[in-house]
């Protein structure tokens, strides 16, 4: 299992923001890109995430392409590409006229991952797990943001994705609840979860310890 980046490039304009860049995720250790703002980051991100197109280069998970030597795969590949990849945003975006449970069931169901009463049982079992039990009918803004950031990580956990990506997931946290993201990210990758993490955090680097590889944003080009 693996996500590999290889000779990525983009530009914006005359602004070359990576350059042949080659890069993987794998499960052994979670993979933390650090550099600071305007360094290309988040441009990464939205790329692997499809939110963003390469110029050149090739993006690959288990065996499946979002896009091989700068060409893009077929519908029906990148479908499959992006059922296998899970992305938390920085801001959440939790859709904010939804009850929490089904902020967790819009995707899967409107995707017919699998039947209504598996995907509520599976939704019930991630709300357990990220400690947000109970919470299931609430509205986002009745949560705190330590909560609102579970919700999300359940929500992008729900299609069984093989890689989890975090867009600066302390950004908008107290000290206290940065360590539990901390142990809650370690908590994923025990269970076997690919992670990958863009941060400017040094505290959220130090917090994930032996268990992450940091690769430096300047390296981008
Ligand atoms: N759609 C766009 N059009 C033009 N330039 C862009 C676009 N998106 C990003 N950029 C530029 O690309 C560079 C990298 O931006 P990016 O957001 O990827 O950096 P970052 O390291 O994630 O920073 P931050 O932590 O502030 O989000 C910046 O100079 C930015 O202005």
């Amino acid at each position: 299992m693996s996500l590999k980046v290889s000779k990525l490039s983009k530009k914006f304009g005359k602004n070359q923001i990576i350059n042949q860049y080659d890069f993987s995720v794998t499960s052994d250790e979670i993979t933390i890109v650090l550099g600071e703002s305007g360094s290309g980051k988040t441009t990464l991100l939205r790329m692997i995430n499809n939110l963003e197109t390469v110029d050149e280069g090739s993006i690959e998970l288990d065996g499946t392409f979002l896009v091989k030597d700068g060409q893009y795969q077929s519908a029906a590949t990148i479908k499959e590409y992006q059922q296998k990849i899970g992305l938390v945003f920085q801001d959440y975006q939790l859709f904010p006229n939804l009850t929490v449970l089904e902020n967790l069931l819009l995707a899967p169901l409107s995707n017919k991952y699998d039947s209504r009463d598996n995907l509520l049982e599976k939704a019930k079992s991630l709300l357990n797990q990220m400690g947000i039990e109970g919470k299931e009918d609430v509205k986002p803004y009745q949560l705190s943001g330590g909560q609102k950031q579970r919700v999300a990580i359940a929500r992008a956990m729900m299609m069984n994705p093989s890689l989890l990506c975090f867009d600066e997931p302390t950004s908008a946290l107290d000290d206290k609840t940065v360590s539990k993201v901390a142990e809650l990210i370690l908590q994923l990758k025990a269970q076997g979860m690919m992670i990958l993490i863009i941060t400017h955090d040094r505290t959220l680097v130090e917090l994930l310890g032996n268990q992450a590889k940091v690769v430096e944003s300047v390296d981008f080009v």
